[in-house]
């Protein structure tokens, strides 16, 4: 194997967003939650992870660059990635290009990744979820692994817990399980992303800005000192997660709403109850962001009640960014007329690079330009008509997707086919 060849797979892998939301670990290696989740991917034609990986016999090292810088891979996540999968990783061979690399090769071998986010890195649009879910998915494609894409979930999950949530479209389960291997933890899809078509996901983005306390930290904090977490582990989210199953299965969204945001509610409440305490929805640099969390919570929870039957969920991450899941299209455009209208863009800003992703809905909701978004009158179940510009960064629309494809299109690779290198 002195030759110079490079063997190269792109992959394409979405983000999620939890339902029921995962927060505590039972163990901080193997990344083994206190609790179940339960998450709806995201379509990755708006926000998605791109993942080259390449082996060739002419690299030194193991190297990555992330968003075309590199970095290191000596983290213990990224680590035990690549250790698990390179233990599977089977022959290979590419007649065509005369190579063969045999099973016991990939353990000399080293690699090259390379990897893109669409959207801003650890700013709670789940990253490292994407990014996990990708490297893994990705790897086991040029290795020729033949696990399936549950049992490659047990190995994202130990690069970030999320990230076994990516391997799949549509609406995703992480069974906690209860070997102390963490085998049995491990993602299972609970139904496919054309299953609840009609579902349409707004998500204010408020900062894009990396987060004080990552959910690593945050959470280990809460395992320590919050009594409300081990009650929301014990007893809340297995009957929670139940409900949920069957709010999914039914197509439910009255149930589906009203789970949602209980969960996000109790799992900002669990930060509050945390030693000392969490305020992931206070972005202090951001002083508006507490009276729009709270705006945004208490309107969606009013224009709810007074429809008779929820149109909308909210859920926020560990970060202060409303993720709104409107029953269908027509709640979708009723919310994005209130949204525009609460928080339209400052004046140098475009409706074009304000609501970016799915732009169809604004179609459906009159808004062809910020004449239109000027002309809104104040919605009918809310007597306020004070705006605040500025306070949102940007809108995505996007919906359900589907989980990890593998790029067949060279072009779209990140890593130049003749040297391995970032392009
Ligand atoms: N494409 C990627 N490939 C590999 N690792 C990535 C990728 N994107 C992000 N990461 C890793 O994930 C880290 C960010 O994770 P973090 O949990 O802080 O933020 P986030 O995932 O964006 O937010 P959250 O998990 O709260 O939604 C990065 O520092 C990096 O180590
Ligand atoms: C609030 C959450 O988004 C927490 C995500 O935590 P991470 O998966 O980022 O944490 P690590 O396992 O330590 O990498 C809820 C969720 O996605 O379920």
């Amino acid at each position: 194997m002195g030759e110079k060849w490079v063997l190269m797979k792109t992959a394409q892998t979405p983000t999620n967003i939890a339902v029921i939301k995962y927060w505590g670990k039972r163990d901080e290696t193997l990344i083994l939650p206190v609790n179940d989740s339960i998450s709806v991917t995201l379509d990755p034609a708006h926000l998605c992870t791109t993942t080259t990986v390449a082996v060739s016999p002419a690299f030194q090292q193991d190297r990555m660059w992330l968003n075309g810088k590199e970095m290191s891979l000596s983290g213990g996540r990224y680590q035990n990635c690549l250790r698990e999968i390179r233990k599977r990783a089977r022959e290979v061979e590419d007649k065509e290009r005369g190579i063969k690399i045999e099973k016991k090769d990939w353990e000399k071998l080293h690699l090259h990744i390379a990897s893109y986010n669409n959207f801003p890195t650890a700013a709670g649009l789940a990253s490292s979820a994407a990014g996990f879910a990708c490297l893994v998915f990705a790897l086991a494609k040029l290795m020729n692994v033949s696990e399936d894409e549950s049992q490659l979930s047990a190995i994202a999950r130990q690069g970030s817990g999320s990230a076994c949530r990516s391997l799949f479209g549509g609406f995703v389960k992480w069974i906690m399980g209860k070997e102390d291997d963490g085998s049995d933890s491990l993602a299972v899809q609970l139904v496919d992303e054309k299953h609840w078509e009609d579902l349409f996901i707004i998500i204010a983005v408020v900062s894009s800005r990396q987060k004080e306390t990552s959910s690593t930290s945050g959470m280990r904090e809460s395992v320590e000192t919050s009594s409300l977490l081990q009650h929301r582990a014990k007893e809340v989210v297995p009957k929670r997660t139940i409900q949920m199953e069957e709010a999914i299965q039914y197509r439910d969204f009255a149930s589906f709403a009203k789970l949602a945001c209980a969960d996000s509610n109790q799992f900002h409440a669990v930060c509050l109850d945390t030693l000392p305490p969490i305020f992931y929805m206070n972005d202090t640099s951001h002083r508006q962001v507490l009276v729009y969390i709270c705006w945004i919570i208490s309107y969606v929870e009013k224009w709810n009640r007074s429809e008779g039957t929820p149109q909308v969920a909210y859920t926020f991450d560990a970060g202060p960014n409303a993720v709104l899941i409107a029953r269908d299209r027509k709640a979708a455009a009723q919310l994005i007329q209130r949204l525009l209208f609460y928080f339209p863009p400052k004046s140098d800003t475009d409706l074009d690079s304000y609501l970016l992703g799915d732009k169809t809905i604004l179609k459906d909701a009159g808004l062809e330009g910020l004449e239109d978004v000027k002309a809104l009158s104040p919605p009918p179940e809310n007597g306020s008509a004070q705006k605040y510009p500025g306070d949102v960064s940007y809108f995505i629309c996007t919906r359900p997707g589907k989980g990890p494809i593998l790029l067949s299109n060279d072009k779209l690779a990140l890593l130049d086919p003749e040297t391995g290198l970032p392009k």
